[in-house]
């Protein structure tokens, strides 16, 4: 059997029997990156189950196997709920005030980190390459390598990297963050995100190697850059041809002849929801003339609703929703339109075809899909405009999109008026050199570009490994098995 790609991370797209689309760009990217690909997919069953020791759930489908665990709930209340979106999410989104830390959540994520790398250890053969996603297994690789595994495991960051006096703001940052450094590559969304982590390496004593990587402590570790992608050309088809599906066409309807501003996102405070709505009150504050004639969808699936602040967030923007459609709104038109669903990606592809603007407008965020399946979705010869926050990693790749700083209320209602007022030409020169970036930069090539760096240097590793057996100095319990 030949070299296996394993891929590990909390949230898996596993086959779904009722279809439920998974609205995490985590899982939709890694799905798309898994399609041509042969491999193991190893994570959160999403059950909880008190069971003490209960087994993996292994679902074989096509080419990829998923193998999924249980947690209890005591792991997903410290390990999910707790270290990972109540500490390690505010903080790498830079709001490190927010962070709710404590020792028993702590504990929780060293030991469902450990209990992954137990799980695991047993299916990992000797050639596989194991690529690790996201804040929630930063410490799997440093486990995996304590059970003798010396296999390339790769590690990727969904999220911004905060800066590192941010970044040290976490009580247990030598031990979580520090501990990246067991991994041969470090992937990052942007070269911002990137620094960051180089930055805080390095003030904690790694030093740069000539070929780039980072030494510390006996381990190197190599830092790069893979900006996460779409399916453009399936992206593209599905808009082409959304027209087709019945809820497109009834929301098309329902509009008559109002202009269509769309937003797309997790109920989640990075995601600058209020700030845009505040955006959009005041552009109807400053435009009467656009009154009743505009229709700002938000789709918004909950999220983490568990998180104390993922529960006021929601609070807060139902609130702020009502005051403009209080305030604006009439018999006969609803200025802001909200649901807390989530939707299919045909269903959303047409959405985002029939959208004049779409608002992407986050705070923080480490690439933004939806800013990429909105361009990929538009009709060439007559696109819409996308408004996007310089804070989204998406911005450093879309350049041409009208680039807002989410904070600036009146910078945020004057893009609004500007995209809807812009003219086709404008439209499309902005539209068609953003459409080529993500044709050449699409999922696939996001997939290679990070599995050809983490396999790159495996030669160099392997002559490390045999001079080190050569001269006595080998670690890990199977010494000649990558020999
Ligand atoms: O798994 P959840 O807790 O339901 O959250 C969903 C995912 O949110 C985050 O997504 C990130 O990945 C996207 C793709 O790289 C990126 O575009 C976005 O900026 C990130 O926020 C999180 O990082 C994932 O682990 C979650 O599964
Ligand atoms: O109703 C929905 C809302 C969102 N999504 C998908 O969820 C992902 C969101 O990814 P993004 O990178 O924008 O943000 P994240 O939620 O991962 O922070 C995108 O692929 C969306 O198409 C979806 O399938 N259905």
């Amino acid at each position: 059997m030949g070299a296996r790609l394993i891929i590990v991370s909390n949230r898996v797209a596993a086959p779904d029997p009722k279809g439920t689309p998974s609205a995490g760009g985590m899982a939709v990217a890694v799905k798309a990156a898994l399609k041509n690909r042969r491999g193991l997919w190893f994570g959160w069953s999403g059950q909880v189950s008190e069971e003490p020791d209960p087994l993996p759930r292994v679902i074989d489908a096509k080419r990829v196997t998923y193998v999924l665990v249980d947690l209890s709930k005591n792991d997903v209340q410290e390990y999910y709920n707790g270290l990972a979106n109540s500490v390690l999410w505010p903080i790498l989104h830079y709001r490190g005030d927010m962070q709710e830390y404590s020792r028993a959540d702590a504990s929780g994520y060293l030991r469902v980190n450990r209990m992954f790398a137990d799980k695991l250890s047993p299916l990992v053969a000797e050639e596989d390459v194991i690529w690790v996603h996201d804040y929630h297994l930063m410490l799997l690789g440093h486990e995996l390598r304590a059970r003798g595994h010396r296999n390339r495991i790769g590690f990727f960051l969904h999220t911004p990297c905060a800066p590192p006096d941010i970044l040290q703001t976490l009580p247990l940052h030598e031990q979580i963050f520090g501990s990246l450094v067991h991994y041969d590559l470090v992937g990052f969304q942007t070269a911002n995100d990137r620094d960051n982590f180089a930055r805080y390496l390095v003030a904690r004593g790694a030093s740069p190697t000539r070929g780039g990587a980072y030494e510390f402590e006996g381990r190197q570790v190599k830092l790069g850059v893979f900006g996460v992608s779409i399916e453009t050309k399936t992206y593209m088809r599905l808009a082409r041809n959304a027209g087709r599906s019945a809820m497109v066409a009834l929301v098309k309807e329902s509009l008559s002849d109002n202009r269509l501003v769309l937003g797309v996102d997790r109920l989640d405070y990075t995601k600058g929801i209020p700030d845009r709505i505040k955006a959009f009150e005041r552009f109807l504050e400053d435009c009467p003339e656009w009154r009743g004639k505009v229709t700002f969808l938000q789709i918004t699936p909950k999220s983490r609703s568990d998180v104390k602040e993922y529960g006021e967030i929601e609070s807060e923007v139902t609130g702020l929703i009502g005051r403009v459609n209080g305030r604006f709104g009439d018999a006969a038109w609803t200025p802001i339109r909200y649901v807390n669903r989530s939707y299919s990606r045909t269903v959303l592809a047409g959405f985002y075809r029939a959208a004049d603007v779409a608002l992407v407008t986050p705070l923080r965020d480490g690439m933004n899909l939806v800013a990429k399946e909105y361009l990929a979705a538009q009709d060439p010869e007559n696109p819409g405009v996308l408004v996007l926050s310089e804070f989204a990693g998406a911005a450093r790749e879309l350049e041409q999109a009208l680039i807002v700083n989410p904070h600036e209320t009146d910078a945020v209602a004057s893009a609004i008026k500007h995209a809807l007022e812009m003219p086709l030409d404008e439209r499309r020169d902005r539209h068609a050199p953003m459409l080529s970036h993500l044709q050449v930069n699409d999922i696939t090539k996001w997939a290679e570009d990070y599995l050809s760096a983490l396999a790159d240097g495996r030669q160099t590793r392997r002559l490390l490994d045999s001079l080190r057996v050569f001269f006595g100095t080998q670690q890990g319990r199977e010494p000649m098995a990558t020999l």
